[in-house]
């Protein structure tokens, strides 16, 4: 599908779709325990490859609604009885790898072209130090991978500047393996504020870990369970920080989003960038509110070490808010579903607008009157997609954004939630 964006104005009330790295960690989680259902669910493409893979181990999900009614694999996976295919998943990825390693059998991971060719290598090392067996048919360190345990726990060490979703992985399913595990960081840890989002969702499910002087420590023999079998998906930071930024480039009746309630997702920040960047900025914590009116945005540094996934939302507000916008410490943002720095560097060139990429940081030389309509492509990843759909809302003439179909990794309502806050769309299959 190809969409059409002309410059509009927008106005209105958006909802927050439900976290995405919540929902794949509670789905997984609940394939640990016994019963769960997953309120507020978020039900897009890359959940429902985490919740494929619960199934091949054995456990059950079934959708009611918003809700998911998740029946556990009794603490310990089974051998799958065929391939898990993580789609575009890296999150999906990165967990699914470690719980196989503690199925008594091999597992095979694989998924598209863009997640076959992400960073899995760390993570193999880290199962195969643990005395499990983790490979990649092609040597590589990518997907396809073959997993085979069972571990029992114990020490590892592992990079934390490529994910920090393999400490993520190593925590969950650290807390069922008969010794438990100790992670020590080789260097340091970047996306930290995911790693405090697992250790809250964990907390929610009973399970304890912690943080420790060299990196992070979980006690096995433990038992997921969730209060009342019950656990609710915050609203995802990453997907608000579209409508937000739509309200900081494109409205003066203001834009209001709801389901924005605390949590530990770092990608709040994008409520202080876009403030800081000279939009009017009110976020209700207690109501879950957030409103958004245009401001003559200035371009800002900000470094996206904790943040990666705002990256292209950033990159999108610099190219239209005046002067230079920097984004540093931005070299992990490479090993996304695509490079993303080189991604957005080259679209928005294509929109007219002038950056500057290092190994691990972008410049935007940015002021609406340098952006043109043009036909940009979306490389098939939902961040670049939305992020480049935003800029057609100011974009001199029409913005062709190739390939949108991709939404559906992480917010499958984009495009409906833009055309209702007024934006002009067109849609081509
Ligand atoms: O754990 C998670 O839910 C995620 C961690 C981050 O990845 P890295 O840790 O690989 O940077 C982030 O980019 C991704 O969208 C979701
Ligand atoms: C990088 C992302 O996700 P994942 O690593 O799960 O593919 C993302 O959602 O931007």
């Amino acid at each position: 599908m190809n969409v059409t964006i002309t410059p509009s104005r927008v106005r209105g009330l958006a909802r927050a779709p439900p976290s995405k790295s919540y929902t794949h960690r509670a789905i997984l989680v609940a394939g640990y325990a016994d019963q769960t259902t997953v309120r507020d669910a978020l039900w897009s493409a890359d959940t429902q490859a985490t919740a494929r893979a619960v199934e091949r181990f054995g456990g059950t999900v079934n959708r009611r609604g918003e809700a998911l009614e998740i029946e556990g694999f009794d603490g310990r996976p089974d051998v799958p009885a065929d391939v898990i295919d993580c789609g575009n998943s890296g999150t999906t990825m990165r967990l699914v790898t470690a719980t196989a390693a503690l199925a008594d059998g091999a597992s095979v991971l694989t998924g598209d072209e863009s997640l076959r060719s992400r960073p899995q290598g760390p993570l193999l090392e880290a199962i195969t130090d643990l005395g499990g067996e983790a490979t990649s048919t092609r040597g590589n360190g990518q997907a396809p991978l073959v997993v085979t345990g069972p571990i029992s726990g114990g020490r590892v060490s592992i990079p934390g500047d490529v994910s920090s979703q393999y400490i993520t992985a190593l925590l969950l399913a650290g807390a069922v393996t008969e010794d438990g595990l100790e992670i020590e960081l080789e260097t340091e840890l970047k996306s930290a504020p995911y790693v405090d989002i697992t250790l809250e969702v964990l907390a929610a499910f009973g399970v304890d870990a912690r943080k420790t002087e060299l990196g992070f420590a979980v006690d096995g023999g433990q038992t997921y369970s969730a209060t009342g079998g019950e656990y609710a998906v915050p609203g995802d930071f990453s997907s608000i920080s579209y409508p937000l930024a739509a309200g900081a480039i494109a409205s003066e009746d203001g834009v209001r989003i709801d389901g924005a309630q605390p949590s530990a997702q770092g990608d709040t920040a994008i409520v202080d960038i876009v403030d800081r960047m000279g939009a009017s900025v009110d976020w209700d914590r207690d109501a879950g509110t957030i409103d958004v009116t245009a401001g003559e945005l200035e371009g800002i540094e900000v470094s996206v070490e904790d943040t990666p996934d705002l990256l292209p939302t950033i990159a999108t507000l610099g190219a239209v808010a005046d002067g230079e916008t920097r984004l540093t410490n931005a070299e992990h943002v490479r090993y996304k579903e695509t490079d993303r720095v080189s991604a957005m560097a080259d679209e928005l060139g294509t929109l007219g607008v002038e950056t500057t990429e290092t190994q691990d940081s972008l410049t935007i030389h940015g002021g609406d009157s340098e952006l043109t309509g043009g036909t940009v492509n979306g490389r098939n990843d939902h961040r670049v997609i939305m992020a480049l759909a935003l800029a057609g809302l100011v974009a001199e003439g029409g913005t062709t954004v190739v390939g949108a179909d991709h939404v559906d990794v992480s917010f499958p309502g984009f495009f409906e939630m833009l055309s209702d806050l007024g934006a002009s769309i067109e849609r081509e299959r």
